[in-house]
Parts: structure tokens; C-alpha cells; sequence
């Protein structure tokens, strides 16, 4: 997210990282290992750290925000009543589920608040999220693990298809450097395809297939008995109750 931010525009001054271990982050980026003494007025504190770490960081972040610090967090499976317990003090607070791409601002962002947030900080917010992609604002959060498993888990579901692509090519005898080639450029050309057409996925998938061809003989494959879908179900499935576990604190 902050190296998207920082490529469009973000000063790098008005940007102060606190991680344990102090590495650098971008040039200009300020990094601290430990919490300053009070935070600037009008401060946005983004939660970045892995979610069961939240009640170590409340207790040397919490005291630090006011009313008017804006908290956003994009801890999976965290919801916004566990953030309210752990930091009282913020009014406005939204839950945001980037997934990677957000750093070429080609990412998808979920985003989730309550009618405590004011609407100038949700707006505020927005804008901020824009740079990074298509930002969705769900309207019930018990969705929220829901699109973490689709969007924000999404792209490692990708990668592992184009990994499959590839190895299944070479399974048949083409190269693997060719194969890890054409796979690639496969899924990018028609993800690019799918997102100029005006028609659906589905149909731009008949639209290969000749009637009678090589293309309809594959998807009869991935169709009998849904079995792209029921594989991709059962996996969204697995995301989403890791998500509901986590939120038990598991
Ligand atoms: N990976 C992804 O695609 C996505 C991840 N998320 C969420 O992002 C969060 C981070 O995940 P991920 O990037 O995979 O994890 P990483 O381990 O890569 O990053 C965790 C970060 O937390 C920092 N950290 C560790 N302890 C503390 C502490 N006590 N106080 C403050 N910061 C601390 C680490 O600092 P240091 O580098 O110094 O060790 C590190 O920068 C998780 O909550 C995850 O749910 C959300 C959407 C997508
Ligand atoms: O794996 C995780 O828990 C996080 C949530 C979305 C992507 N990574």
C-alpha cells in the first residue's frame, strides 16, 4: 500500500513506519521501534501486524489515539468490534482488505465501517484507498471473511493456478521455460481480455470453444460434475472459516 501511495505523490515525510526489527521501508519513510511520546494531530494510524498481535500493540498503541486519530486496520479476520475493544479513543475506524497487487495499483481493497465513523473521515479514507485499485465498501461485515477469501487470499489462488498451468504443460512435454512463459502470459492476456469485454467470463469461455474443437474437450474436463467450482468453493470455504477461527482467537 505505501509503496503505491508513495509512487503517486505521498510525501515520504508525512509517512512514519513503527516495526520491531527497524528495517528501512522507502527513502524518506521515517522508521521507529518504538512508540513516540503523543502522535500528530490529524494522524491516520494504519495496523499492519499479523492479527493475534493486536493486544501486544493496544498496549503501547491504544493510550497514544485520541478521538480524532483515524484507525484503519487490515487485519484479516479482525472484526471492527474487536478494534473498537482494543482502541476505545478512536470515532472513526474502518476495516480495509488489500490484496498484493494494490502495489501497482491494479488491487483489490474491501472496506468495512460502522455509523460511529463519520462520514468526512469514511470519504477521507476513500481517496486514500483509490490510488490502490477497485476499493468495494461492504455493506454488512459478515461478509468480510467472505471477500478476504476471494479477493484479499485471491492472488495466491491465482499464482498457484498459473504454477498449475505451466507444470500441467509441461507435463505434456512442452518445455518448462516455455511453458512458465505461455502460462503467464495466458492468464495476464485474458484477465486483461475479461476486463475490456462486455460480456461475461462465462461467455467469453464458449467464445474460445469451437463447436466440436479442442477448447470445448478442456472444459468438459473442468465442468464435469462442477468441478472447477466445487474446487474453488471448498477452497473460498477453508479461507473463510480460517477467517471466523481467527476471530475466536484461534
Ligand atoms: N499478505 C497479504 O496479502 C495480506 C495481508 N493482510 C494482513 O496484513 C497483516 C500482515 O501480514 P503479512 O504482511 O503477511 O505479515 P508480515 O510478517 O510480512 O508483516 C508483519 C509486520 O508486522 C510488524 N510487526 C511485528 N510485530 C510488531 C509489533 N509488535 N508492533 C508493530 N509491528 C509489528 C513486522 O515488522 P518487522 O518487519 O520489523 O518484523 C512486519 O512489518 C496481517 O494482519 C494480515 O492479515 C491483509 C491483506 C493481504
Ligand atoms: O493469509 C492471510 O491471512 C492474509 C489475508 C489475506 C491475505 N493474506
Amino acid at each position: 500500500m505505501l509503496t503505491r501511495w508513495l509512487a503517486c505523490g505521498l510525501d515520504p515525510a508525512r509517512v512514519t513506519v513503527l516495526r520491531p526489527s527497524g528495517k528501512p521501508v522507502a527513502h524518506g519513510v521515517t522508521v521507529v521501534t518504538a512508540y513516540p511520546a503523543a502522535l500528530p494531530a490529524g494522524t491516520t494510524v494504519l495496523l499492519g501486524m499479523k492479527p493475534y498481535q493486536i493486544a501486544d500493540v493496544a498496549a503501547g498503541l491504544a493510550p497514544l489515539l485520541t478521538a480524532e486519530t483515524r484507525l484503519v486496520s487490515i487485519l484479516a479476520g479482525t472484526p471492527i468490534a474487536d478494534l473498537r475493544r482494543h482502541f476505545p479513543a478512536p470515532r472513526d475506524v474502518v476495516c480495509a482488505m488489500p490484496n498484493l497487487p494494490v502495489g501497482l495499483g491494479e488491487g483489490v481493497v474491501a472496506l468495512y465501517t460502522d455509523a460511529a465513523t463519520d462520514a468526512a473521515a469514511k470519504a477521507d479514507i476513500a481517496a486514500l484507498i483509490a490510488p490502490l485499485g477497485l476499493a468495494e465498501w461492504m455493506g454488512d461485515e459478515a461478509l468480510f471473511n467472505q471477500v478476504t477469501a476471494l479477493s484479499g487470499c485471491g492472488p495466491a489462488f491465482l499464482f498457484r493456478f498459473i504454477d498449475a498451468l505451466s507444470r500441467a504443460g509441461e507435463a505434456l512435454g512442452i518445455p518448462a521455460d516455455q511453458a512458465a512463459r505461455m502460462a503467464l502470459a495466458t492468464v495476464q492476456g485474458s484477465a486483461n481480455m475479461a476486463a475490456r469485454a462486455s460480456v461475461s467470463p462465462a461467455t467469453l469461455a464458449d467464445q474460445v470453444a469451437s463447436p466440436g474443437g479442442m477448447t470445448r474437450q478442456g472444459l468438459n474436463v473442468l465442468d464435469a460434475d462442477n468441478r472447477l467450482l466445487d474446487l474453488l468453493t471448498d477452497t473460498l470455504v477453508a479461507a473463510r472459516d480460517r477467517g471466523a477461527a481467527m476471530a475466536r482467537g484461534e
